[in-house]
């Protein structure tokens, strides 16, 4: 969001408060040039190697964005035969989307294969039957665990040894008799470290243990790093640096590569860094309560609409689009759900009256993804501005959508 001349906010030149006015409060609004624009700087500090994004799109599932995606040529991962049907319908082809599941049912998995995905093979027993069902006639990958921790804190962090994904790299003699036994055509390594990490030493560090581990396979063609970069939530706040990286592994990777005699794709599925900036969840302050311990500013939403808050205690800066140049305040910012259901505690804003318009930063990433029904809520709408044009891409729910899959009506 940019703050004109005039000290009032717009999104690509457009007003917000009217896009509430127009689409209703709360709503979801994605800026469509921050993505291109972190596509491009991750293409970018990776252009000196043979790379590939697949967005994680459990960030963000919204079509219109998958379809973003796909016309900057950036590909996809999927976790589940849901998101796999989305990226159908964003128009991908099977081979472009990648397959990362987490002990889900072996069906699922078949169902995923035989559309054309490549599966990300997250445990010994998934691979056993991938062996007795597909021999070598069907490639996949093959998800290690490094025993790496790192992430934001431990709920996002996925590579530790008390993690439940993948297949710890300790039990390498497991994976590698089980591909002898059927002969399974292991065309890549991939491992997820977490989200979150803003230094490069824990991305080298599962970049070497990969690299070492791919010796053992001789048929590679893609190392995938996963995702996790960090963006930043507070202002001011320390990311990852991607020219950095982009350096430090590409140099790594052309040396493996070297080693290894052939030249491999490097793989990355990040969600946060690619949407997270490009969102805002634009909500109203339905009251005002000043109240001897503390001021609260209740909004018309919710952990119904975004739960980082409460699930993670993340941080999310507020911006009261309504009154910018207002004397600050401290506020405790909540939802209107019953449960404690707060969004920021002690934070100083423009002072905040009434029907303001606030905007949460930092939406477009597990916002709508990760929202829900909750007190029998409506979802908000969703609208994507990009180049300089509004457009709804997902209209707010009503009743009927809550009970569309009720019976005894
Ligand atoms: C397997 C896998 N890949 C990629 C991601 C994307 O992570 P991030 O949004 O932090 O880039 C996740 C989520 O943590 C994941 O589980
Ligand atoms: N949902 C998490 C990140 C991804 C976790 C899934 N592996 C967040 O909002 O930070």
């Amino acid at each position: 969001m940019q703050l004109s001349e005039q000290n009032t906010y717009t999104i690509q030149g457009i007003d917000p408060i009217r896009l509430t006015e127009t689409y209703g409060s709360p709503l979801y609004v994605y800026d469509g040039a921050t993505i291109r624009r972190k596509v491009a700087e991750l293409q970018h500090a990776f252009s000196g190697v043979n790379m590939k994004i697949k967005f994680a799109c459990k960030a963000n599932t919204n079509l219109s964005i998958l379809r973003l995606m796909r016309e900057i040529g950036v590909e996809l991962d999927v976790v589940s035969p849901g998101e796999f049907e989305m990226g159908k319908l964003a128009g991908y082809e099977g081979n472009q989307i990648t397959f990362t599941p987490s002990g889900v049912p072996f069906s699922e998995v078949k169902t995923a294969v035989e559309a054309g995905a490549i599966v990300n093979v997250d445990s010994l027993p998934l691979l056993e039957w991938f062996g007795q069902t597909y021999g070598n006639t069907k490639p996949c990958l093959i998800r290690i665990k490094p025993n790496v921790a790192a992430g934001g804190n431990i709920k996002i962090m996925t590579a530790h040894a008390d993690s439940k994904f993948g297949i710890s790299v300790l039990l390498l003699d497991q994976i590698l008799e089980i591909v002898k036994k059927y002969d399974i055509k292991i065309i890549g390594l991939h491992q997820h470290t977490g989200s979150d990490i803003k230094d490069a030493e824990p991305f080298l560090q599962v970049a070497d243990i990969l690299f070492e581990t791919a010796k053992h396979f001789p048929d590679l063609e893609i190392i995938d790093l996963g995702g996790g970069f960090k963006v930043s939530y507070l202002p001011g706040d320390a990311v990852t640096d991607m020219e950095l990286l982009g350096n430090k592994i590409s140099e790594r990777f052309k040396n493996f590569c070297s080693e290894y005699g052939r030249e491999l794709q490097l793989w990355f599925e990040p969600g946060k860094f690619l949407v997270s900036e490009s969102g805002y969840l634009l909500v109203t302050t339905t009251v005002v309560k000043e109240d001897p311990a503390r001021n609260f500013v209740h909004v018309d939403s919710g952990l119904n609409h975004l739960i980082r808050p409460m699930m993670y205690g993340s941080y999310h800066h507020i911006l009261n689009v309504s009154n910018p140049s207002g004397e600050e305040k401290p506020y405790n910012v909540v939802g209107y759900i019953c449960e404690t259901d707060t969004f920021a505690t002690d934070r100083n804003l423009p002072e905040v009256r009434q029907g303001d318009t606030l905007a949460f930063l930092n939406a477009g990433a597990y916002g709508f993804s990760m929202s829900s029904n909750y007190n029998a809520r409506f979802r908000p709408a969703e609208v994507l501005v990009d180049n300089g044009q509004e457009k709804l891409i997902r209209r707010r729910e009503n009743l009927e959508d809550l009970l569309t899959s009720q019976e005894g009506l």
